[in-house]
């Protein structure tokens, strides 16, 4: 982003306005006294600025290690933030991105509360949003700030002196009672969002709550150039604590979030971020050595990567994508992470040329779909409030046109699998049904049988009340919520004849 980005501006012009000495009033010659001697205190004790009245944020520093004092700087600035992110108009995370960027000089721990707090306020939008009735928060960014902090942390965490003259619509808004709001406004979700997922969930109640926390760190192992063992050790080594994830073979959790792009693991390619769920999507696709395989919408690579070293970088694998610039985003990736095998390659649509003359080529597809995302919204709280039913038609129409168009690619006997990551049927077990009602010639394969041949299992209740699916839930399994079906086309397996030749013939006829 540049300087001129539209939301860098908009941080910008919120930041306090400097008052330049002309602006503040005459000094009396007392005053101009009192000052010099100030000046000449501070100088004789090595500059340092003593605590007194003029210092009041020192004195609400912690004053045990963990106890949370919010500052009036904490306050001002997440006011700042808040006035933009909670307009919803572009991403959170990029939007905080840009919001730290205007900030430099913000210590570590006033931007993990100011972070905090962000998220916080994203998560439980409607039930701020409805404490502050009629002002909508973001025209009131400071005091959905100090709200937002008062609920988090107690409002005794927050500095009188940060309070001021909020302190009586803040006292309003916090005798707001969750329990006498409406069931979506308690469920923090929109009312459209709220009545799908209650008709579709019988323990909706769970999947509240757990969407509103925050979610692990997982990490996959590279298994071209560790294994999971060693890499666990090597966390351990180094005072990290870590744990194998219940069941993805390559996974690795992490409770705390340290700063992993500095560790060696990661800057050699021994492991990358994965949630668990993506790495199980990777696995149920099934590649082998020296297949033909694609990965339709391959993004930045997650799911390319994971598949790569599965295929342990042998064979071809295509990674297509509409959007370049997230395709470009994957060659750090592959070096980093040794694999050869993978062709990145950007598509206009499903219906490229491209993808035309591929036809029938490939023994495994991976159509990670383009969704609503709502399985990740204990990492993007915003989206919920970006979503509209409006955009869920937009996405679940370019969905079926993916399969239908990615399906073509797959060659008898060779399988596909259709994965998203939201919590709703309509993009998922609506989509895969349309799709073999449709097309005779594709079986829906169940998702345990193919973990089962790679020793991956789940407790039978999880089949029990998916079928033949995979479905992830966080409060089930404590990954984001995943969707995935295996789907095989009926035909003997043959081997597919190389791509140049294939490209050849089709340019000859
Ligand atoms: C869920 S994301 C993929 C995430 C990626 N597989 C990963 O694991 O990181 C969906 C991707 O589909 C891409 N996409 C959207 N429409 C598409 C289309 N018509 N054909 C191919 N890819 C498309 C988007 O650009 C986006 O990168």
């Amino acid at each position: 982003m540049t300087e001129s980005h539209p939301k860098r501006r908009a941080f910008a012009m919120q930041k306090p306005k400097k008052t330049s000495r002309r602006d503040e009033p005459k000094r009396t010659e007392r005053q101009r006294a009192a000052d010099a001697r100030r000046r000449a205190e501070r100088h004789a004790a090595g500059n340092v600025r003593v605590s007194g009245p003029k210092t009041p944020e020192k004195r609400m520093a912690p004053k045990a290690p963990g106890e949370v004092r919010i500052t009036n700087l904490i306050v001002d600035e997440l006011a700042r933030a808040l006035a933009v992110i909670l307009k919803f108009d572009g991403p959170a995370d990029v939007l905080m991105k840009l919001f730290f960027k205007s900030n430099p000089k913000l210590g570590m721990r006033d931007r993990g509360l100011i972070a905090e707090g962000i998220y916080y306020a994203l998560r439980r939008y409607a039930s701020l949003r409805a404490a502050m009735r009629p002002v909508r928060p973001e025209r009131a960014p400071r005091l959905a700030a100090l709200a937002t902090l008062a609920r988090q942390h107690g409002l005794d965490a927050i500095s009188p002196s940060a309070i001021g003259p909020e302190a009586g619509p803040l006292k309003n808004v916090l005798a707001f009672r969750a329990e006498d709001a409406s069931p979506h406004v308690r469920s923090e979700l929109p009312q459209w969002l709220f009545d799908l997922i209650e008709a579709q969930y019988e323990d909706a109640n769970l999947l509240y709550p757990a969407m509103m926390e925050g979610a692990p760190l997982d990490l996959r192992v590279n298994l071209l150039k560790a294994d999971r063992e060693s890499v666990l050790e090597t966390l351990h080594a180094d005072g990290v604590e870590a744990y194998p994830t219940p069941y993805s073979p390559d996974g690795i959790r992490l409770p705390t979030k340290p700063g992993l792009t500095r560790w060696p693991v990661y800057k050699e390619g021994l492991v990358d971020v994965q949630d668990e769920g993506s790495q199980l999507i990777a696995r149920l696709l099934g590649a082998r050595r020296r297949e033909m395989v694609c990965d339709f919408c391959a993004g930045a690579g997650g799911k390319t990567l994971a598949v790569g070293a599965l295929m342990r970088s042998t064979g071809s694998l295509y990674a297509f994508d509409v959007n370049e610039k997230r395709l470009a985003g994957m060659a750090p990736r592959m070096r980093r992470a040794g694999l050869t095998n993978v062709h990145p390659a950007a598509i206009r649509s499903e219906q490229d040329p491209r993808v035309k003359r591929l036809r029938g080529k490939f023994d495994r597809v991976l159509v990670d779909a383009p969704c609503t995302g709502t399985g990740t919204l204990r990492r993007n709280p915003d989206l919920k409030w970006r979503l509209s039913p409006e955009e869920l038609e937009r996405i679940n129409a370019i969905q079926k046109s993916v399969l239908e168009n990615a399906a073509k690619l797959v060659k008898a006997g060779g399988r596909l699998v259709y994965a998203t990551c939201s919590l709703l049927k309509r993009e998922n077990q609506d989509v895969v049904e349309a799709f073999l009602a449709a097309h005779p010639d594709w079986q829906l394969v169940p998702a345990k049988d193919v973990f089962a041949e790679q020793r991956i299992v789940f407790p039978e209740s999880q089949w029990e009340r998916f079928g033949a699916y995979m479905q992830l839930l966080p409060h089930v399994n404590n990954t984001d919520g995943f969707f995935a079906a295996v789907l095989e086309r009926s035909g003997k397996a043959e081997r597919a004849k190389p791509v140049k030749q294939a490209a050849a013939e089709e340019s000859a006829e």
